[in-house]
């Protein structure tokens, strides 16, 4: 299965960043990819709740949605919307920060809300408050396709490997994990917990990322780590998209995922054990 990792910059505004994305996964479908991942809030990275409000939508009406539901028909592809960032019911007003895998007939076959949110202090002048803007999911999700089992995860969840193990040792061979990594903590660890999931699991690692500094019309400015990486189940890191906008391409041979859990069958080797709750 070759897979085509969009890494992108995208601003606060929609419409464009879709024009951007649709160009990029006609790319990836031109190189071969089967299937096609994007980043984390695909749609809109912004530094405003007040401009979030003024462009989001709600999964029903949202355009990157319906134009890349329309894209995987059109092209036959397997798609993964790393994330959306959209509006919900939430009595407090917060939006879902939703991933989505698409099949080749268009139809959403998986959907995952991030549960872990990133409310962190990374230094004095750069601090995250995401449960303030979205409302965290409660539900881990596994998806079927012809490749696989696919575990779905967004971003600051990498930071809970017993999320991973759950998915791993419920069938998946790929772990998703698209980001929008900060800087700071992208230097220090995003390739070592990348590899660290890989190598616990004994799947693939597919990590599409956004990059650069990221066009804002108001708020704060954003920038995130890029990066975006596959990691191979025996934690060998296939292909680093380093920092620009671009589209990666990595061949993936399933059959890895077998060859690393016969080496190392650690996930089978979970012991009771009491001590510290
Ligand atoms: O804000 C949005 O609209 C989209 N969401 C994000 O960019 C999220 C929350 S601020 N970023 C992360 O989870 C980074 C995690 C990270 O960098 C780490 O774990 O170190």
């Amino acid at each position: 299965m070759r897979a085509g990792l969009l890494q992108l910059n995208v601003s606060d505004d929609p419409a464009a960043n879709l024009t951007e994305t649709l160009a990029r996964v006609e790319e990836a479908v031109g190189a071969g990819a089967e299937f096609v991942l994007t980043p984390e809030v695909t749609n809109c990275l912004s530094g405003s709740a007040t401009r979030q409000r003024e462009v989001l939508q709600g999964q029903a009406e949202d355009i990157t949605l319906a134009a890349l539901r329309e894209a995987a028909t059109r092209h036959g592809i397997w798609l993964l919307i790393g994330s959306l960032a959209l509006k919900t019911d939430d009595p407090d007003g917060r939006f879902a920060n939703r991933s989505f895998l698409i099949d080749p007939e268009g139809a959403i076959v998986a959907r995952y809300d991030k549960i872990h949110m990133f409310d962190v202090t990374v230094s004095e002048t750069e601090t995250y408050r995401e449960s303030a803007g979205y409302r965290p999911g409660t539900e881990a999700v596994l998806a079927e396709t012809p490749f696989g089992k696919l575990g779905l995860t967004i971003c600051y969840d990498i930071r809970f490997p017993h999320l991973y193990r759950r998915l791993a040792q419920a069938g998946a061979g790929i772990l998703t994990i698209p980001a929008a990594f900060s800087p700071v903590t992208g230097a220090a660890h995003w390739e070592l917990l990348l590899r660290a999931r890989a190598i616990e699991t004994g799947a693939f690692v597919l990590a599409p990322a956004q990059c650069g500094v990221h066009p804002t019309s108001r708020g704060k400015q954003r920038r995130t780590h890029g990066h975006s990486m596959v990691v191979a189940p025996w934690g060998e890191v296939l292909a680093d998209a380093g920092e620009d906008p671009t589209v990666m391409l990595v061949d993936i041979d399933m059959a890895e995922v077998t060859r690393a859990r016969s080496r190392v069958p650690s996930l089978t080797h979970d012991r009771p054990f009491g001590g510290p709750e």
